[in-house]
């Protein structure tokens, strides 16, 4: 019943291009350098757009490009219509829409409006002083009892004010000090971003990926930082003034989302953004009430209750993001799965899992061939602000250095950074020069390369899994259900779309389960273990095995 009703709806509805589309993350400073300096760069990216066609990917998501003095690697931007030098041109750029869009690649940009770099002409003019026109750009409060104004913490480490001595005011940074967040309240904050939003979209751009979107509504006197009251409103009033007008999508990052919020996103009655990113799952090996970097096991039993929860509860007022991966986020295959032994099963088990859901995945460069986290074992071998901060933090509040360093190897940023594996040459393919952090000494065996040359690699499974969602409307539309009663390691679901039933399941852990649902299989349609059939009516299932069939509805 709810199958019928869910599909009768989306029938009557326009189908938008992003809900077929299987979006690629491109973090540039790591992906390919083109001149030598170490550094990822747009004429890299231009240069790799026939492996992304291969891939099959339909839109690219392009972390920060723009003019930074890279604080936080583009994350802290002063000039959003220019483009960061490492990078290139903003010919370099006009060239990568050209080149992606003959590709049928649609670029999406990020945009970073929380805050923006101390280098951007907007914070330099307002530090000029009280009376400056740009003052009020920025979230700016006198010290109370000499110290600062309240307890609001930056997400980097520390308070979140730090004293302008000029003027005596603190100003509000939820990250660095060197990204002071911007004032949305001020009307002319809203019109700058709208302006520059419409510059981006009059170039041809496929939407927005909008970081830390959550944070703009918020009321530092209350310390209310994600979900303010307005908030829904700015979002509102920038559809109708930028992206409304086109045929593009956008994306916010929302670590608050629950479903009942993500709906408020994404409800298309709403006019506000096409999905979001949610990090329940991903939040699920921290300890409840602390933060990213106080680790605890994963429960298997707790992802597919959150995930479950996220694919039935959205219904049609709203669209899933599916990812693991990301810049900010340890390597699934390392973080989740065994990046040993198992290698390549369970990346590929994760692959298969995410693939099949309903919603848009993502796949942040190298997922797609497995490339693992890369330990360090010194805070040396650490760029990331965040990290390098929080080790500085904890250390002196008294924690250990080797738990710290354990939770940056487990947690920190670079371990999606390090350069992308292209080849087993020097530096991976990645430069001809030095590179800006370390490339993984793996990358003698996992490479672009090595998986294009096995057809029976990480990447074939990828293009696969693509190629399938864009050939099987039950992949894109289907209604998700649970398959209960199975092992506790075991994921299991139906999709069920117009009178076909597939049945996806994947194996969890190294351990072997057995496996038994009353179906019959009529086609297989992936197999992590190349199985050439499946009876799912008694299946010893081993370790990591993830496979997606079709069965007698
Ligand atoms: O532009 C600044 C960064 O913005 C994006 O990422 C935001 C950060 O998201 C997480 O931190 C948010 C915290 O949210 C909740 O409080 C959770 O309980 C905490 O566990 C989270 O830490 C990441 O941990 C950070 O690494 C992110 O910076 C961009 O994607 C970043 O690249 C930018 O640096």
């Amino acid at each position: 019943m709810t199958e019928t009703i869910t599909n009768t709806i989306k029938k009557e509805k326009e189908v938008k291009w992003w809900q077929t589309a299987v979006i690629y993350q491109i973090y540039p400073r790591s992906f390919q350098d083109s001149d030598g300096d170490g550094v990822g760069d747009l004429r890299g990216i231009i240069n790799r757009i026939d492996y992304l066609k291969l891939l099959g990917i339909t839109a690219i998501w392009l972390s920060p490009v723009y003019k930074s003095p890279n604080d936080d690697n583009g994350y802290d931007i002063s000039d959003y219509q220019d483009i960061m030098d490492e990078f290139g041109t903003m010919a370099d750029m006009d060239e990568l829409l050209a080149k992606a869009n003959e590709a049928g690649i649609k670029i999406i940009m990020d945009l970073v409006v929380n805050h923006t770099s101390d280098e951007h002409k907007w914070f330099i003019e307002a530090k000029k002083g009280k009376d400056n026109e740009y003052r009020d750009y920025y979230i700016w409060r006198d010290p109370v009892n000499g110290d600062v104004p309240n307890g609001l913490g930056s997400i980097f480490s520390g308070s979140a004010w730090e004293l302008d001595e000029a003027s005596g005011q603190y100003f509000l940074h939820l990250f660095s000090k060197r990204q002071p967040d911007l004032n949305w309240e001020n009307p002319k904050v809203r019109k700058e971003v709208n302006d520059m939003m419409n510059f981006w979209l009059d170039k041809g751009v496929g939407g927005f990926r909008m970081d830390v979107i959550d944070l703009i509504g918020k009321i530092p006197d209350q310390e209310i930082t994600g979900n303010g009251p307005k908030l829904h409103e700015y979002l509102q009033e920038m559809n109708q003034q930028t992206f409304g007008k086109h045929d593009v999508m956008t994306v916010g990052e929302t670590w608050g989302a629950t479903p009942e919020i993500a709906k408020l996103y994404s409800d298309p009655a709403r006019n506000e953004l096409s999905m979001v990113f949610q990090f329940e799952h991903i939040s699920l090996d921290q300890q409840e009430g602390k933060d990213k970097w106080d680790l605890k096991p994963l429960s298997v039993a707790e992802l597919k209750d959150v995930l479950v929860k996220w694919q039935v509860s959205l219904g049609n007022e709203g669209w899933n993001s599916l990812f693991w991966n990301n810049h900010d986020l340890p390597r699934i295959v390392s973080r989740w799965g065994n990046d040993k032994e198992y290698h390549d099963q369970s990346a590929k088990m994760f692959a298969i899992l995410l693939h099949m859901m309903k919603g848009t995945p993502y796949i942040y460069q190298g997922e797609e061939i497995g490339m693992t986290n890369c330990p360090v074992s010194s805070i040396d071998e650490v760029e990331d602000i965040e990290a390098v901060n929080m080790y500085h933090d904890r250390l002196a509040k008294g924690y250990p250095v080797e738990d710290i360093i354990t939770s940056i190897n487990a947690k920190g940023r670079d371990n999606a950074r390090t350069p992308m594996q292209w080849d087993d040459s020097a530096h991976g393919g990645f430069t001809t020069g030095t590179p800006w952090l370390h490339v993984n000494q793996n990358h003698k065996t996992i490479n672009v390369q090595e998986n294009l040359d096995n057809p029976n690699s990480i990447f074939y499974t990828y293009q696969r899994l693509i190629q399938i969602r864009q050939d099987n409307p039950i992949v894109v539309w289907g209604d998700f259900e649970l398959i209960e009663n199975t092992h506790e390691d075991v994921f299991a679901y139906y999709r069920l779309y117009e009178g076909e039933k597939w049945l996806v399941a994947a194996n969890m852990s190294e351990q072997e389960h057995g496996f038994s649902v009353n179906e019959e299989v009529s086609e297989l349609i992936m197999s992590n273990y190349n199985r050439t059939e499946i009876d799912v009516k008694q299946l010893a299932f081993k370790p990591y095995e993830a496979f997606a069939v079709k069965v007698k509805a």
